[in-house]
């Protein structure tokens, strides 16, 4: 299975601690969860003395059919994810989460992110003799677990956490408890919420919607807080943190409906789109639109601050993600023509403002030019609500690789000739800043965009990786 996409999402975790329905609960958020990760998803569960799991590949009923949930639907406690790969190919031994078994307690444990040590601390623990049963990141933290000396479970988790570098959030199960930790950058979200009494965990708030759970809070980076019958416990694993969320998160990757620091993305989203419109500055036109689904809200924003309407002149058929023909550039152009469609008598003799969220292969941009003017536009200007993507991810979202992102190697002003529009701005660094910390942000990742890697990339393995996922070894 092949990605048309230059932009892919990454993983999506969900944890719940003493429900009668725990594992159903958990199946109903990975739903809500699926927009994270389509590759393959699980659950691991326990009744207070085991754990037991099921996986599997592909979107969640393929993945998870009704018999494997209902086996672990009498059992209290659970943790879930949806996978997207970004170590370890795309194959159901890495497929998360994973359960050892030992006997000092089983474990169960699921990743939203990725290491960038994660190599270094495999080969150490290797030549120690160490036996691994995956190509993922994500299984060196079960070694450490294990072979920490530390007195107490608490202390073992804290003691392995520290050393593993790069993106983070883990859900890990032990028969009586539920512990979440993330990352000293806190580059990826994870919120708590309580549902009918009981703790629950997940990557987005969609996933509470999902459940009837109340939002809490965002757990804060180097926080790790365990949930067991007593109740919760909040604790960190560092003294010092670097707030760093993902910027991606805000302008792509999550849903519209979810919240961080208690403000909804779409508002989020919004804002972005109104500080595009007052940087791009008057521009003549009849409308804007928005690319469909996730710059929808972009494009209402600075429709508000322009004054332009905003209209739905292009439609997306959402069934159309993935490919199994291999995705040279001509397969990716017939792909987005089949995923989006202009409408045509709306656009006819207008000049139109098309606004996205990213341009990364320029595919998505390009066609859209295209088709609009076919469809008879005068004039097609388009906005970007961020600013140029330039750089791939180490952290935890599949970006393409350097030698794909058409900015990385061409100007704005050569992207716009290329994509054929009649105009192309960008959001700056520095106003997409102000809109976050305008809603509750601490810190932002901007790498992709600016080359500042927050988080020392020690492995340096992505072009090997993003090989590996393609030959699906
Ligand atoms: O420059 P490109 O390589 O073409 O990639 C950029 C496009 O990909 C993403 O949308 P996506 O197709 O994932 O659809 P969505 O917005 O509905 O999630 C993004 O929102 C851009 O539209
Ligand atoms: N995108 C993710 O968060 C993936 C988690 C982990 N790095 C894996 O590849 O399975
Ligand atoms: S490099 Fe970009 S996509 Fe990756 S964590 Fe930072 S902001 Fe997010
Ligand atoms: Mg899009």
């Amino acid at each position: 299975m092949y990605d048309i996409k230059g932009l892919n999402e990454e993983c999506g975790v969900f944890g719940i601690y003493g429900h009668d329905s725990a594992a159903t609960l958990t199946y109903m958020a990975l739903h809500a969860l699926q927009h994270r990760g389509q590759e393959g998803a699980g659950i691991v569960a326990s009744n207070g003395e085991n754990l037991f799991g099921a996986r599997g590949m592909g979107l969640l009923p393929e993945a998870l059919p009704e018999q494997k949930v209902k086996s672990l639907a009498s059992y209290k406690n659970a943790i879930g994810h949806v996978r997207y790969a970004t170590t370890g190919a795309s194959e159901l031994s890495n497929v998360q989460p994973f359960l050892f078994k030992s006997h000092k307690g089983d474990l169960g444990l699921a990743h939203n992110g990725n290491l960038v040590n994660a190599k270094k601390v495999r080969d150490a623990l290797e030549d120690e003799g160490a036996i691994f049963q995956t190509s993922s990141d994500s299984e060196v933290l079960a070694h450490l677990l294990a072979k920490s000396k530390a007195a107490t479970r608490k202390d073992k988790i804290k003691h392995a956490l520290k050393q593993i570098k790069g993106a983070f959030a883990f859900v890990i199960l032990h028969e009586d408890s539920l512990t979440v930790a993330l990352d000293d950058h806190g580059v990826r979200p994870l919120m708590l919420g309580e549902v009918d009494g009981a703790y629950c965990v997940a990557s987005e708030t969609c996933a509470f919607h999902a459940i009837g759970a109340t939002y809490i809070r965002d757990i804060m980076p180097g926080e790790v807080l365990t949930i067991t019958e007593d109740g919760i416990d909040e604790d960190r694993y560092v003294d010092t943190t670097y707030p760093n969320m993902c910027s991606m998160e805000y302008i792509y990757f999550a849903r519209a409906d979810s919240e961080f620091h208690q403000n909804s993305i779409y508002r989020i989203r919004k804002a972005l789109g109104s500080a595009l419109a007052e940087e791009m500055g008057d521009i003549d036109a009849d409308m804007v639109i928005g690319v469909p689904d996730s710059s929808l809200a972009a494009a209402k924003g600075f429709s508000a601050q322009s004054g332009i309407i905003n209209e739905q002149g292009l439609l997306k058929n959402r069934y159309v993600g993935r490919t199994f023909i291999t995705p040279d550039q001509v397969m990716r152009e017939r792909a987005v023509r089949m995923k989006l469609s202009p409408v045509y008598d709306l656009v006819k003799d207008k000049k139109v403002i098309v606004i996205d969220d990213s341009i990364v292969r320029g595919t998505t941009s390009k066609y859209i030019v295209q088709a609009l003017k076919n469809a008879g536009a005068k004039e097609v200007h388009m906005g970007i609500s961020s600013p140029p993507l330039k750089n791939p991810c180490y952290y935890g979202i599949d970006v393409s690789t350097h030698a794909e992102i058409i900015a990385s190697k061409k100007s704005v002003a050569e992207i716009r000739v290329e994509i054929g529009a009649d105009s192309l701005t960008y959001l700056s660094v520095d106003r997409m800043h102000d809109v976050f910390k305008q809603f509750g942000s601490r810190g932002q990742c901007d790498a992709c965009f600016t080359g500042n890697y927050p988080i020392e990339i020690i492995d340096h393995i992505l072009p090997q990786e993003k090989d590996r996922k393609v030959k699906g070894v």
